[in-house]
């Protein structure tokens, strides 16, 4: 088993991406595929008069705060536009991809965290009214049946709080808890850059291996956003997943040639 996760920055091929899946599915690879949507949240976002609003918490992490606005307008790229887009493709391409996001099924399940701390002109505030989260049990026997009965299920943010609550998880942190929960083989974290850079974004200063003991320790080459994906990595390869690859999801085949060991191998 292998669990794709695909961004949602500029620059993806979602065609590229969809294709190598179906090729691979075809000739019996189990899979699933997760996803993001940031890049067109934030445009559409704009575009309805909502901005995205970005918070750094004191350690460093950099996040969407999600008012109830903001995950309504979440839930339609994500949940609509990015979802039925890829299962479109897929469904194209002779795969009988289900969309699904964390919160049908309770997939993906975690805390409401309502409040954020965040460093705004050098002082920490507390803000209230966010629906984050972070997922702390992934429920697989809604994926399982699925896969089943031959269907490849293709998953998105949000998750469903305890109290059943629409939550903002971070899509590669998702993606690592499933791989988990599955045991899957690989964990593949598919974004516009070649993998994890040491110098970004040169990127000829592509680092090609990170020992599994020592995820951590590569932490302060990502910055902002790129954190996320390392600290999934450490999670994943921590709870027993062999390897994790930050691979090129801008052309070819991503899939395959992550597969092969192009990007940044975790292992
Ligand atoms: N050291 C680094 N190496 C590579 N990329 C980095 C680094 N530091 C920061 N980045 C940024 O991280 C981004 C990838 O993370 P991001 O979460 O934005 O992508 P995504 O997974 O495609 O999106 P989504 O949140 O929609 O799933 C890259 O586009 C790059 O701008």
């Amino acid at each position: 088993m292998i669990v794709v996760k695909v961004g949602g920055s500029a620059g993806i091929d979602y065609d590229a991406v969809c294709a190598d899946i179906a090729a691979r599915w075809a000739a019996g690879e189990k899979l699933i595929l997760v996803h993001g949507g940031s890049g067109e949240t934030n445009r559409v976002a704009e575009a309805l008069g909502h901005p995205p609003k970005f918070v750094t918490s004191p350690s460093g992490y950099t996040s969407r705060f999600t008012d109830r606005q903001t995950l309504e307008i979440f839930e339609m790229v994500y949940c609509g536009k990015m979802n039925k887009g890829i299962v479109e493709r897929l469904q194209r391409l002779g795969v009988n991809a289900v969309g699904l996001s964390g919160l049908d099924g309770r997939i993906f399940e975690g805390r409401h965290k309502d409040s954020v701390r965040a460093v705004e002109n050098g002082k920490v505030k507390v803000l209230r009214g966010d629906h984050t989260g972070t997922v702390e049990k992934v429920n697989t026997g809604l994926i399982e049946l699925l896969l089943g009965a031959g269907y490849l299920p293709v998953l998105t943010p949000p998750a469903s709080s305890y109290e059943g609550v629409a939550i903002n998880v971070d899509g590669d942190r998702a993606a690592a808890a499933l791989a988990v929960a599955l045991k899957a083989d690989a964990l593949l974290l598919l974004s516009n850059v070649p993998g994890l850079l040491r110098a970004y974004p040169d990127e000829s200063s592509l680092i090609r291996e990170i020992p599994a003991n020592d995820v951590e320790s590569y932490l302060e080459f990502a910055q902002d956003r790129m954190k996320k994906k390392v600290l999934g990595a450490a999670e994943a390869v921590q709870g027993g997943v062999r390897r994790v690859i930050f691979g090129d999801a801008r052309a070819g085949q991503p899939v395959t040639a992550a597969l092969d060991g192009a990007g940044t191998v975790v292992q």
